[in-house]
C-alpha cells in the first residue's frame, strides 16, 4: 500500500503522523508542500482545504490529523492501547490536545509569523497560563497511570502529540519546560524507542 503524506515543512499536527509511519516500519512518501505552492494551486485540491492530508494508493484522500492517525493507528495495530478503554484514554488526551492547542492558537500563529503580534507579551498572557494548565495534567496523567506513558504501559498516540509539543516549545521558548523537570524524563523514555530515535536524527530539522 503506498502512502502519500501530505504536508507543510513544519512539525505541529503532522509530525506525530510521520513518527507513527515510522514506528509502525511501513514506508510512505513525505510530502512537504510549501506555502507558496499551498497558495499558488494546492489549496483548493485538498478534501477540507488544509492539511494534513493523507493520500492512499488509489487516490483517496483523508484530511484532519486525528482521523488520519486513528486510521493508520488501526490499519497498522499500533499506539492505540490495549484494549478500548485505553483507546478511549489515547482519544481523550488527543481531544485534550485539541482544545490547549487552540487556546495557544495566537501564540503559535505569531511565532510561525503567520499573525502579527508581540511574542513576548504573547508568551506570558496566552501560551503560559493554558501550558501550565496542559502540563499539570499530563503529569498528573503520567504519575497516576504509573509506567511513565500517558497511557497504559506502553507508548501511544497521545506520547508522539505532547512529545512532539515538548520539542516546539523547547525550541521557542526553552525557559518554559523548566518549570516542569519531570517532564524531561518522560520525553527521553519515550524518544528511546528504536524507530523513532533514528527518525529523530535524520528527519529534516523543523522549529515547529
Ligand atoms: N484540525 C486540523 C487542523 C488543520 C490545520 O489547522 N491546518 C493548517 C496548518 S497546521 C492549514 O492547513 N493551514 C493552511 C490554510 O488553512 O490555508 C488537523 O488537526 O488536521
Amino acid at each position: 500500500m503506498g502512502y502519500t503524506f501530505h504536508y507543510f515543512p513544519l512539525r505541529a499536527v503532522g509530525e506525530p503522523v510521520r513518527q507513527l509511519f515510522k514506528i509502525a516500519g511501513k514506508d510512505f512518501e513525505d510530502k512537504r508542500i510549501t506555502f507558496e505552492e499551498w497558495m499558488a494551486d494546492v489549496k483548493p485540491t485538498m478534501p477540507f482545504n488544509q492539511l494534513p492530508v493523507l493520500e492512499l494508493e488509489d487516490g483517496t484522500m483523508i484530511a484532519q490529523s486525528a482521523a488520519i492517525a486513528r486510521y493508520l493507528g488501526k490499519e497498522f495495530g499500533i499506539l492505540w492501547g490495549k484494549n478500548n478503554l485505553e483507546a478511549a484514554k489515547v482519544d481523550g488526551f488527543i481531544d485534550l490536545y485539541k482544545d490547549y492547542y487552540n487556546e495557544i492558537r495566537q501564540f503559535y500563529y505569531t511565532a510561525l509569523g503567520v499573525l502579527q503580534g508581540n511574542l513576548d507579551e504573547l508568551y506570558e498572557s496566552v501560551l503560559v497560563p493554558a501550558a501550565d494548565k496542559f502540563f499539570a495534567l499530563v503529569e498528573g496523567r503520567i504519575e497516576k497511570e504509573g509506567h511513565g506513558y500517558l497511557v497504559g504501559s506502553e507508548i501511544s498516540y497521545a506520547d508522539l502529540v505532547v512529545c512532539d509539543h515538548m520539542v516546539t516549545l523547547n525550541n521557542l521558548r526553552p525557559e518554559y519546560l523548566k518549570k516542569h523537570p519531570k517532564l524531561a524524563g518522560y520525553q527521553e523514555k519515550v524518544y528511546s524507542h528504536p524507530a523513532l530515535k533514528k527518525w529523530l536524527d535524520e528527519r529534516p530539522e523543523d522549529k515547529m
